[in-house]
């Protein structure tokens, strides 16, 4: 084709559809001296927006448009592209030689055929860019991107079409269509969720412009991957800190159910870059491994929980979970939760831990199980059996909305019909610290877990790291008798003055419950010091200072051990240590601990605020 033939030259445009797109697009056309003939537009909005970019050209009927125009540009919703044209052809509209111009990103020009089986000139042509519909969007053209599909002897066609609008042309094969508008809507449409989900968490972490905090960052961020693709990757993904991830979660997880869709796509979209961090060779298979398992496994990720406004369509999540007091009873409420299943085993007088924990199952099952049981095989002659708090009317309330599906509640005569004969054996790590205060407990500790394991025959069950020689022996016991549920450990949460919440804390009066802060203050100062490179006699002396000169602690022990067997390191130690404390607040004792990183070779712990 020659390229008199190619030019459009002075055409008379009309436009189908006064959305944003097309009175853009008009306005342009219009502004290299093309004639607007005629504009189609139902809505008021569409009337005002025609008004604004496209004064005096008249609104008139679909058919007086297309009979007008030489140039027919069809700006309307997808779905309804193919049933317009089609409808047009039936009615006998379109002309031989006119050109019929889509802007649809999904189609190529196959959905014309009606019109060009009349002898019309079918072309699509899709911009790059999003638009606003004002004449803001008209700068926006300028030098945009613009898909070209059309067959070869009219292609020109439409590139100088794109030329005159003042865009780039790039010719796009009919059968690519689909694929492109995918990486498009996915960049940019997607681009504006997540960024929309960055600045509702911080909000919800207490920002006030969390718009403008964020700019800056993702900016840059933007920028680098556009320059530099996935190498510009940054954040605890590709360092392999999985302790941060798993902290991520948690904290999202707490942020509640208006953020719930945060959680998932951030588990989704976390696992991705650990997957594509590990084929760039960003992260070892290892470093990877961990990432993963603490992200879960996308064969078992959890459909999104019902609390996701319009997630899927599931019954909503039962507002008061259903309490069952026998195994029978549990037996019943279980044969109706189909899918994964979630536990956490509590001994009641829940806190807002335990409701970190609930969150935590409920992002990674399907239903939630929560067990309360005071299980007396755990506790020695003179201790507080008889005074552990108990509620399960409150415990209920508080559970209430939490999305758990059932509470396992059983009496002792339920738990234990017969005094139990075959016993658990925990191993080493039961004989020290909390097994040497309290002889025999972890071995009740172990025997009702193995029990209530067994009972609710959970896919995934979640303890706290308060606990942590409970946990440790809680995978032990999982590991060594193949009991085929995932454990996850949860960090510990603190009042804001640094108070690890624990049932026990009830206890407390008002000036103990200041005296107990001591412990939460010495173990971070321990922790600093292991920042700061002090060796392990070095942190552990720090700490024991602070414990020392508080007033009112009755220290019971205060270790700095490995976290696997619970012995103590030696001065020298290097990598991961576990400072623990148990300590007598009045008639009150209560644990806690913190992980410290110690040598040279490790880098400091992850502070939440560090850069992403
Ligand atoms: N502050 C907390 N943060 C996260 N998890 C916790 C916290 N406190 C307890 N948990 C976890 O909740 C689960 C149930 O614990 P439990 O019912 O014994 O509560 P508790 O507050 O630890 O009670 P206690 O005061 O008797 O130690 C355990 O896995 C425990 O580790
Ligand atoms: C795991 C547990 C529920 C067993 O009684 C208890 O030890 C607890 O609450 O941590
Ligand atoms: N929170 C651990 C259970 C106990 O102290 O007995």
């Amino acid at each position: 084709m020659s390229e008199s033939a190619t030019r459009p030259g002075r055409l008379g445009v009309g436009v189908v559809g006064a959305g944003r797109v097309g009175t853009v697009l008009a306005s342009a056309l219009r502004s290299v001296g093309h004639a607007v003939v005629g504009v189609t537009a139902v809505s008021a909005e569409s009337r005002d927006r025609a008004d604004a970019m496209l004064p005096e050209v008249p609104v008139l009927s679909v058919e007086d448009v297309v009979e007008r125009s030489e140039l027919v540009l069809l700006t309307v919703p997808d779905d309804a592209l193919a049933g317009l044209v089609r409808g047009l052809a039936d009615l006998g509209r379109w002309q031989p030689g006119q050109l019929v111009v889509h802007t649809s990103g999904r189609y190529g020009t196959e959905v014309l055929a009606p019109a060009a089986e009349r002898g019309a000139i079918p072309l699509a042509i899709h911009p790059a860019m999003t638009f606003t519909g004002t004449s803001l969007d008209l700068s926006r053209i300028t030098g945009c991107p613009f898909a070209v599909t059309a067959a070869s002897p009219v292609l020109p066609i439409a590139q100088a079409l794109v030329v005159e609008l003042g865009g780039e042309p790039v010719a796009l094969a009919e059968v690519d269509r689909p694929a492109y508008h995918a990486a498009l809507a996915h960049g940019a449409n997607h681009l504006v969720t997540l960024v929309g989900q960055a600045q509702r968490t911080l909000a919800a972490a207490g920002l006030p412009d969390p718009g403008g905090y964020l700019a800056p960052l993702l900016t840059a961020a933007l920028d680098g991957a556009l320059r530099g693709s996935e190498q510009s990757l940054t954040g605890p993904v590709v360092r392999g800190d999985a302790g941060t991830v798993e902290n991520h979660l948690v904290a999202l997880a707490g942020l509640g159910p208006e953020l719930a869709d945060v959680t998932e796509t951030y588990r989704h979209l976390a696992r991705v870059t650990t997957r594509r961090a590990l084929a760039s060779g960003r992260l070892t298979e290892l470093a990877a491994a961990r990432l993963l398992d603490v992200l879960g496994d996308a064969a078992t990720e959890p459909a999104p929980t019902a609390v996701v406004p319009g997630a899927d369509d599931r019954d909503p999540t039962p507002l008061e979970p259903l309490v069952v007091r026998t195994r029978t009873e549990l037996r019943a409420a279980l044969s109706s939760l189909p899918g994964r299943r979630g536990l956490l085993m509590t001994m009641g007088a829940l806190h807002e831990g335990h409701l970190v924990n609930v969150r935590e199952v409920r992002a990674r099952a399907d239903h939630v199980v929560v067990s309360i049981y005071v299980n007396p095989l755990q506790f020695g002659p003179g201790e507080d059996l008889e005074n552990y708090p108990r509620d399960l009317d409150a415990d209920v309330a508080l559970l209430t909305g939490e999305g758990v599906d059932v509470v396992f509640a059983p009496d002792d005569a339920e738990m234990y019909p017969a005094e139990p004969l075959v016993r658990i054996d925990p191993g080493p790590v039961a004989d020290v610290l909390e097994g040497a205060a309290r002889p025999g407990h972890f071995a009740g500790v172990l025997q009702v877990v193995t029990k209530i394991l067994n009972l609710v025959r959970p896919d995934v069950a979640v303890f706290g790291q308060k606990d942590a020689q409970q946990l440790a022996l809680v995978r032990t016991l999982v590991r060594d008798l193949d009991l085929g549920v995932e454990i996850v450990g949860v960090p510990t949460r603190r009042e804001d003055d640094g108070l690890a919440l624990s049932s026990r804390n009830a206890y407390l009066t008002a000036p103990q419950r200041i005296q107990a802060l001591a412990i939460s203050r010495a173990l971070r100062t321990g922790v600093e010091a292991a920042d700061g490179g002090a060796d392990a006699a070095t942190v552990l002396r720090v700490t024991d200072e602070v414990l020392t000169h508080a007033g009112g602690i009755d220290k019971d022990y205060l270790v700095l051990v490995d976290p696997e067997t619970f012995l103590p390191l030696p001065d020298n130690a290097r990598g991961p240590g576990l400072l623990a404390v148990a300590a007598g607040v009045g008639t009150t004792r209560l644990i806690d601990n913190m992980t410290v990183e110690l040598g040279p070779d490790h880098p400091p712990r992850q502070r939440p605020k560090d850069s992403p």
